[in-house]
């Protein structure tokens, strides 16, 4: 294990990507976001973060270290990725920067806030759906607004609108069991929209989806975070969904089990053309190739 002093980051190419949503961005959330709007604070154009992790070293019996000397950023509007191997300490990351634990050192900032340690201020999604078999698809929706004290009726009037930007119009009434992945996932992700952060962490959202659904969600997703003026860090142990998706990828290295706690191996920016077909341009490439290089 390295010495509790010791840093590890290394940063390949820390360039950072201009934010990738923008005024309009910021005026569909203003006009669509039915929960609570005052709650998602505006961050593009301040030249503050939507979220930061400085120096984070973590462990979760306080004697074995997981990761060590994390700095993560993400702008607002960005997409980012989060990949390494499994077992590296993603999701222990992801714990810290929801606030679920304490670092045992370093920070977390929101907006330039110090959030360490402190839950509840970005949104989380989970690998799993996790939507309620017993309830309808907009109650499911809604359970932060109603958990946030909202009447049922009234969360149901809020959340309507939204079913059709995430292509569920017409599911409302449906049971859980009637979606397809795809479009459960879709609803996850609108649940999550609807607990009011503009910051979301997911946590492998798309890996339990088949190939080709996921290829269609991921673009889904981008595009509509890019529209709602949220930003993201999505954790992902496959590459091309981080190439495909993220304007820049973190890269994790290491093997705590083995006493060797993970560290920022590099940051690869992606340079996203414009293409029908990203995917095979050498652009794409050449950022795959960097990636699988950073993780040996
Ligand atoms: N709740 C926990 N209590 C104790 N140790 C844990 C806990 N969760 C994870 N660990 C350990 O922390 C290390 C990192 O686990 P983590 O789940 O963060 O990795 P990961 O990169 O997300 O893995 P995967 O891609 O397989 O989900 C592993 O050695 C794991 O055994």
């Amino acid at each position: 294990m390295a010495g509790a002093g010791e840093k590890n980051v290394q940063v390949a190419d820390g360039t950072r990507s201009p934010a990738a949503s923008s005024a309009d961005a910021r005026s569909v959330r203003g006009e669509d976001c039915p929960s609570a709007g005052a709650s998602r604070p505006v961050g593009g154009g301040t030249g503050i973060p939507a979220l930061e992790a400085r120096d984070l070293t973590l462990s979760w019996d306080g004697e074995h270290v997981v990761v060590q000397g994390v700095d993560v950023t993400v702008e607002p509007g960005e997409v980012c990725c989060l990949v390494g191997r499994s077992g590296c300490g993603k999701t222990t990351i992801l714990h810290a920067l929801a606030g679920l634990t304490m670092p045992m050192s370093g920070r977390v900032l929101l907006h330039g806030e110090d959030v360490t340690g402190r839950p509840g201020r970005v949104s989380y999604m989970l690998q799993k759906d996790l939507l309620l078999p017993s309830h309808r698809i907009i109650d499911n929706v809604c359970l932060p607004l109603v958990l946030a004290g909202m009447k049922k009726a009234e969360a149901r009037e809020k959340a309507a609108p939204l079913f059709e930007r995430f292509g569920l119009a017409g599911c409302e009434l449906k049971w859980p069991s009637e979606l397809s992945g795809g479009m459960r996932q879709r609803a996850a992700f609108l649940r999550t929209y609807l607990m009011g952060a503009d910051v979301t962490l997911l946590d492998e959202p798309f890996s339990a989806l088949d190939a080709l659904t996921r290829v269609d969600v991921r673009r889904w997703f981008v595009d509509v975070v890019a529209e709602l003026g949220l930003s993201a860090l999505v954790i992902t142990h496959d590459v091309d969904e981080a190439v495909s998706m993220a304007s820049r990828i973190y890269v994790l290295a290491g093997a705590p089990a083995a006493g060797e706690p993970s560290h920022v191996a590099g940051i690869v920016p992606v340079n996203r053309v414009a293409s029908e077909s990203f995917e095979l341009t050498d652009e794409y490439l050449a950022a795959k190739r960097r990636v699988m290089a950073l993780l040996g």
